[in-house]
């Protein structure tokens, strides 16, 4: 590029006001750069242009009436151009000269090979995107699922440059668009956003009189600006609609937003009926990498897609990621200190000379009012763990401004767990950051099917042929994101590493705009070594080296937690996702307003997040890729901590197995003829269970709450047991048994159960002092009676007579003779139906004797 060279949008401008046709001003920059002298030349010397306009006539026109771009009649093989709006409104001449389009559908391939390597310096296109392309090109509507990392920006960004029309992207997080703008500034594609984050108040005229390739947009600015985009389809023409992580439309999704739910908007104003001057509908490109079988399917009916949209699927597995679960308190500074030891020495053996670095002042951190609203008295607090890194002598004073400004503020608002959680840090709109569109829109150089069919084959993930050489690798020292659940933690942690040496910063949606930009900005430009982040700076975050990815406590869900692990390694290089999380606490939800049925679906979410976590068996890869309702094509991944130290030692738990059974059914079965005189009585908790097993057997005494809650994580599994208490929940609490439970009860037990421990019991099992707070009551460890738990029914035990009749009478499906693991089955879904009225004498009796051993 010469000196005289001037960003693309000021060429393209200059070269429109010249009164050159924006198609040919598209060739010209892509072939020349953003100069208007060479652009100029370009268009006048390029006798070919000519041949080419020439060599078509008007008579290629696709016919009018299906509103589709449909094939050729003269070529059946080759797919029709999409006619550009404009087009029907032009002179025969102006048709000629639109004919370079025409070839879009012939050579389109090697067209994009040439704009790849000169806009990205790609070489070729991964399957899976001229898969996306090919569809783009046949006029389809496309749904994406491909890895994160995969490249499906591509896929939206190249119809801009191979047809010299605007791409509309809707995106729902302004980290994310000005990620990319500023990507696209350096491949030399002219892109800004639209948004209320968009200071410059000119950026949104000149957008929608067609300045630049591609837009990135809200979905609440889209809503407002149909009639402009309509204005536009007819002026420069728009090539598509591309919504980027599109899972955010489904309510079922880890990432919800209700104003993606307004995107149907987009096919009820762009197709045939509303603009009926056209000929044909603007095609939609849905993009995600986490989306569940439930969540596509309600993609594709929140956004009208077509019935002929094409979905391309890779598979969500990142073979150089290596995934691990570490048990840690993620509280206080103990933690920190055990947990990041590692992590600082990677940066201070670098960073030797400078131990302390505030690489951005501090007083650009805080938003000069209210960096945390006040809260109400009564809500829950949050640990505050600014008192311990004041004690520690790691804190020096250096860095006491911004430690003393998020002190004060932590100390005096009393920040309460409703204003810090997450779901707060879910950018809403773009007023997130304040940066110009003019900055991303080229003034840095240039460097250059069937009906939906959800069971499509997945493109196998590229995994290199000897995972064991991968593993070798050395793990670089290149950036490390922590993802930490609340605001005060970014504060916390960032602030215990800057004081250790470490080059990191604090990111969350509340901290100074300008600040946010500027850790995003060293983030990019390796000055930062480690962000400190809530969900804020998640989705679509595009850095290649980043070689570690930190979850410090319990991410909200699966789709959540793989989303944010896949911007680890995106080089292919070798990356670790570690989830740090305490074993011995049950994950809560994040307060947020949720409708009742979204709090089901997240809290179920939930459950498979702690799950994956507290599973010690099992391939963290293969279960994340299974999560997401795809066959993992390998045995295991080879470097997870589950297949690297191996499974634990398998355990045979039918002891235990059958005392919880046996003492949840006489809990439960006494507690049902209480019930039913006294509304306000609780079913038996797992609490309760776990007591009287511990005062009952010597031998479970000593293991405590912890163990047995991994057990009946275990039963719930294997559809022994299910969940009495009427709520959604991530660790079963009032345990009741399934049919089939009551079917293992009937059986004599015999058989050994084995079982791998899960990490909570396995925790348990490592700690010296086995037991719980149950032994504090001074009740049960001088008991050793073992006595049969039937005594508690009367005089009969489990296999008498009198309690079979019992059963029999109250749960006459149940078959005694079955044995239920000769033929394991599972009736997780099954409610148990009580048809047997008791007699009512028996009734008062048993409440009659309860109510006075209460007493
Ligand atoms: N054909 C290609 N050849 C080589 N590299 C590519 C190709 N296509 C994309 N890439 C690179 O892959 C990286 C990831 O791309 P991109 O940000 O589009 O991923 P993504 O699929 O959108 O991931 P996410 O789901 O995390 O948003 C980019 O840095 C890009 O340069
Ligand atoms: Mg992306």
């Amino acid at each position: 590029m010469d000196g005289s060279s001037v960003n693309c949008d000021q060429a393209i401008a200059e070269l429109f006001e010249m009164g050159f046709r924006f198609s040919r001003i598209i060739e010209a920059i892509n072939a020349v750069g953003p100069s208007v002298d060479d652009a100029v030349e370009y268009i006048f010397n390029d006798s070919r242009n000519d041949e080419m306009a020439e060599s078509h006539s008007s008579d290629d026109l696709p016919e009018k009436g299906n509103g589709k771009r449909g094939l050729s009649s003269s070529n059946p093989s080759r797919p029709m151009k999409q006619l550009k709006l404009v087009d029907l409104s032009k002179t025969k001449s102006d048709v000629k000269a639109n004919s370079e389009e025409e070839d879009i559908g012939q050579d389109w391939e090697l067209r994009v090979k040439n704009l790849m390597q000169k806009h990205f310096g790609f070489s070729a296109l991964k399957s899976f995107q001229k898969e996306v392309l090919a569809a783009f090109i046949a006029h389809q509507d496309c749904l994406v699922l491909a890895a994160t990392g995969s490249g499906k920006s591509l896929c939206f960004q190249i119809p801009a440059l191979l047809t010299g029309k605007v791409v509309v992207v809707i995106s729902p997080l302004i980290s994310l668009m000005h990620d990319q703008c500023m990507k696209l500034a350096k491949h030399g594609v002219s892109s800004c956003y639209l948004g209320s984050g968009q200071k410059d108040p000119t950026v949104e005229g000149k957008a929608m009189s067609g300045m630049y390739g591609i837009i990135y947009i809200c979905p609440e600015t889209l809503v407002r600006l149909i009639k402009p985009l309509q204005g536009l389809a007819t002026k420069r023409g728009i090539a598509l609609f591309a919504i980027d992580e599109v899972h955010c439309i489904s309510k079922w999704g880890h990432d919800f937003r209700p104003e993606y739910s307004r995107l149907s908007i987009l096919r009820e104003n762009f197709r045939t009926k509303k603009l009926k001057c056209l000929k044909y509908d603007i095609p939609l490109m849905a993009l995600t990498a986490t989306a569940t079988i439930q969540v596509r399917e309600d993609i594709r009916k929140s956004l009208h897609m077509s019935g002929e949209t094409r979905t391309v699927l890779t598979s969500f597995f990142r073979p150089n990621l290596r995934f691990s679960v570490k048990n840690s308190k993620t509280r206080n500074l103990s933690s920190y200190n055990k947990d990041f030891r590692e992590l600082i020495n990677v940066y201070t053996r670098k960073n030797t000379s400078d131990v302390r670095q505030d690489l951005i002042p501090p007083e650009l951190m805080y938003p000069s009012d209210n960096f945390y609203s006040s809260s109400d008295d009564s809500s829950p607090e949050l640990v505050d763990v600014s008192d311990d890194i004041e004690d520690d002598p790691l804190c020096g004073s250096s860095n006491r401004v911004s430690f003393q400004t998020a002190k004060s503020v932590l100390k005096e608002r009393k920040l309460s767990v409703e204003f810090l959680e997450d779901e707060c840090d879910l950018l809403k709109d773009v007023d997130d950051l304040d940066v110009s569109c003019a900055e991303f829109s080229g003034q840095l150089p240039v460097k250059a099917n069937d009906d939906f069919d959800f069971s499509v084959q997945p493109y196998p993930p590229e995994r290199p042929n000897k995972t064991t050489e991968l593993f070798d690798e050395p793990l670089g020292p290149g950036p490390t994101i922590i993802y930490v659940p609340t605001r005060n933690e970014t504060i916390a942690i960032s602030d215990f590493l800057r004081n250790s040496g470490v080059r990191a910063a604090a990111y969350n949606a509340k901290l100074r705009k300008s600040y946010l930009r500027q850790v995003h900005k060293e983030f990019h430009e390796n000055t930062l070594e480690v962000v400190v982040a809530t969900i804020a700076f998640g989705m679509g975050i595009d850095k290649s080296n980043v070689r570690r990815i930190i979850h410090y406590g319990w991410p909200q869900s699966l789709e959540a937690y793989h989303q944010e692990a896949g911007r680890a390694g995106r080089d292919g290089k070798l990356a670790d996702c570690v989830l740090y999380a305490d074993f011995s606490r049950v994950p809560t939800l994040l307060p947020s307003q949720r409708s009742e049925e979204h709090t089901k679906q997240a809290t179920r979410m939930l459950s498979d997040c702690f799950r994956y976590g507290m599973n010690a068996s099992r391939c963290r890869a293969k279960t994340l890729v299974q999560y997401f309702g795809e066959k993992f094509s390998y045995e295991n991944c080879h470097m997870c901590d589950v297949c690297i130290n191996g499974p634990p030692e398998l355990q045979d738990v039918k002891d235990e197995v059958k005392n919880f059974m046996e003492a949840m059914a006489v809990e439960y079965m006494n507690d049902y003829w209480v019930r039913r005189e006294s509304r306000y009585l609780k079913k038996p908790s797992l609490k309760l269970l776990v007591f009287r097993i511990r005062r009952k057997v010597q031998n479970n005494a000593a293991t405590d709450l912890l163990w047995w809650q991994g057990l009946a994580r275990l039963l719930e599994d294997k559809g022994l047991i299910r969940e009495g208490a009427e709520m959604p929940h991530v660790q079963i609490s009032c345990p009741e048994p399934t049919r089939l439970g009551l079917e293992f009860l009937q059986s004599k037990g015999e058989e050994p159960f084995y079982v791998y421990p899960e990490a909570d019991m396995l925790l348990s099992m490592e700690r010296s002092k086995l037991y719980s707070s149950f032994s504090g009551r001074g009740e049960g460890w001088a008991d050793s009676s073992s006595a049969g738990w039937g005594e508690e029914w009367g005089d009969s035990s489990f296999r008498s007579e009198p309690f079979k009749e019992m059963l029999s009478r109250r749960y006459p499906w149940v078959n005694p003779f079955v044995n239920p693991f000769k033929s394991p089955r599972t009736y997780p879904g099954r409610s148990i139906s009580i048809r047997a009225k008791p007699e009512p004498q028996t009734v008062r009796e048993r409440l009659n004797s309860k109510l006075s051993k209460k007493k």
